[in-house]
């Protein structure tokens, strides 16, 4: 810590000096970052994270948030006496369970990020996949492999979507009228169903849509780690594919590093998986030399 006012002066103007070729670099530009359940750890966290969203804001930045909360849902859930059941990293969603999830997801989670990133004096509006015909979801049809046997199984995962149709209209109005929008997973079917949409793959299919710069993902680990719990800085798509397959990667990490694949696969640059539970972890991924986390690379 500085030991006079003008020495904390100095700083600051060092680092916005150091920060400001980085925040002219994302001037315009749309970042999509999604905030997983598990990196909204405490309050002071939370505020951290909102702080950064409202100074991207106000760099000229065009940020987009998408959250999770398969946590919270766990949590909800688990007070009804219903139990979370996983396969292949999603949630297997029956009819009451996809009622709870747009409950916890699009009600209570939702506004609350709304209200941190508001009291940092921005305009946040809370929305999800059915706002403005945003997304339209269609049941999963997912298979998991067997490392051992190399067996293929189908999963029925019951209301479990993957965004199929996404339409930019309302993201770009709301860019224009200078509103962050805060995105919940929830989509509707053609079908009228309501579909439960893993956070990352939303995140993913919303990042395409509005041809983003950068593709952030916070979650509770320091990025991919490999056998020995090591953080691998930089994964090609082959090695990915491979940690997938060999089952390094497992549970929640399997759909974002598919999503950041996709992601990279459609030309989308700098997509990175960090740890949302450092404090100011997207400014300091974004706005420093010091890149965090594992960057995904073709
Ligand atoms: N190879 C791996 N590297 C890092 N995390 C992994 C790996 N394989 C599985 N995971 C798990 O993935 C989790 C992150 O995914 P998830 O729980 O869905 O988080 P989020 O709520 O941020 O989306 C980690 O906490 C970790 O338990
Ligand atoms: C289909 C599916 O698994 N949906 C997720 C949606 C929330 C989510 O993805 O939250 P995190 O980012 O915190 O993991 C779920 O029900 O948990």
């Amino acid at each position: 810590m500085s030991d006079t006012p003008n020495d904390d002066a100095a700083t600051q103007a060092r680092l916005l000096a150091e920060a400001l070729p980085f925040m002219q670099r994302y001037e315009h530009k749309t970042v999509v970052v999604k905030y997983g359940g598990h990196a909204m750890g405490n309050a002071a966290l939370g505020k951290a994270f909102a702080q950064d969203i409202a100074l991207l804001k106000q760099s000229g930045v065009n940020p987009i948030v998408v959250h999770g909360g398969g946590p919270q849902i766990a949590a909800m859930l688990s007070k009804m006496g219903i139990e979370s059941r996983f396969e292949g990293g999603l949630r297997v969603t029956d009819a009451k369970t996809v009622e709870i999830v747009e409950m916890v997801l699009a009600g209570s989670i939702n506004k609350e990020i709304v209200a941190l990133i508001n009291a940092e004096g921005e305009w946040a509006i809370g929305l999800c996949g059915k706002d403005g015909n945003m997304v339209y979801a269609e049941k999963a049809h997912k298979t998991v492999t067997d490392p051992d046997s190399n067996i293929e199984r189908v999963l029925d995962l019951g209301f479990v979507g993957e965004p199929v149709e996404v339409d930019r209209t309302l993201l770009d109005l709301l860019a224009k009228s200078e509103m962050i929008p805060v995105l919940a997973p929830v989509a509707p079917g053609r079908d009228g169903h309501t579909y439960n949409i893993n956070a990352d793959t939303f995140a993913g299919a919303i990042a395409g849509a509005v041809e983003a710069s950068r593709l952030l993902f916070l979650t509770d680990v320091p990025g991919v780690l490999d056998k020995n719990g090591k953080l691998i800085d930089e994964l090609t798509v082959t090695e990915a594919r491979a940690l997938i397959a060999d089952g390094t990667i497992s549970g929640g990490m399997i759909p974002k590093v598919e999503t950041c694949i996709e992601a990279i696969e459609r030309g989308v640059k700098g997509v990175v998986i960090l740890n949302g539970k450092t404090a100011h972890a997207v400014l300091l991924e974004l706005f420093t030399a010091h890149g965090a986390g594992t960057l995904l690379v073709p």
